[in-house]
């Protein structure tokens, strides 16, 4: 199963990622993350945030997270992805893609501002440090119309976002008969 967590800036993608990977540990279920922060820094150096360039990192992101879920891995691709068009490409290339839409208020995102990203596309225009193409508030976010899963982490905790993805997965689970890997926690 491929888990597409798209949202924000801010929204969560990252922080919900790790504790769901954590919580299904704990059930033996083995997940990887696919986080396109990392990825860009590391691989994907030669992308920047034009709409082209965040369809070709969404499709990189796709492939590499393709060859972990054919060997059964819950994979998690944690990336804003905020296109339909390419989330619609990846859904269609790919078995058992699903949509988790990690959403939040932009109020409460530039009050988080935790990468210091809102400040800076809020600077007038003409200002050396102004971000040109902040999704969400100078470039766009096509919100999914019908995630698989919806949580807004502005009105509802870790704790309960989290329990509500890992319960969508645990059941997808069921439903399926998915094959997923167990594995030997090593701390
Ligand atoms: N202009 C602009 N717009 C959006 N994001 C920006 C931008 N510049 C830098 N960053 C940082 O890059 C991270 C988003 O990369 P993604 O690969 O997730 O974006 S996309 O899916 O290709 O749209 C995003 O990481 P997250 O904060 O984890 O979402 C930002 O830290
Ligand atoms: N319900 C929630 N779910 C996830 N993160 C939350 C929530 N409420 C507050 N936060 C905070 O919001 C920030 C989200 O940052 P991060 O996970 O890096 O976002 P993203 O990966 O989407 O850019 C973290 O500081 C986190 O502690």
């Amino acid at each position: 199963m491929i888990l597409l967590f798209c949202g924000l800036s801010g929204a969560g993608k990252s922080t919900l990622a790790e504790k769901v990977k954590d919580k299904l540990a704990a059930e033996n279920i083995f997940a990887e993350i696919i986080d396109a922060d990392v990825y860009r820094r590391c691989l994907f150096k030669d992308l920047g945030y034009s709409m082209e360039d965040r369809f070709e990192n969404i499709r990189r992101l796709g492939f590499i997270a393709n060859k972990f879920s054919s060997h059964n891995i819950i994979t998690i691709v944690s990336a804003i992805n905020p296109y339909d068009t390419i989330r619609r490409e990846l859904i269609s290339a790919y078995k058992n893609v699903r949509v988790v839409h990690i959403d939040c208020d932009v109020d409460e995102l530039i009050r988080r501002d935790t990468k210091g990203l809102y400040k800076r596309a809020m600077l007038p225009e003409g200002h050396p440090d102004k971000l040109s193409n902040l999704t969400g508030i100078n470039d766009p976010f096509e919100a999914p119309q019908n995630p698989d899963v919806y949580v807004n982490t502005h009105a509802l905790g870790e704790k309960e976002c989290t329990n509500k993805i890992c319960s969508f997965i645990l059941n997808s689970i069921v439903k399926e008969k998915y094959l997923y890997n167990t594995y030997t926690h090593v701390s």
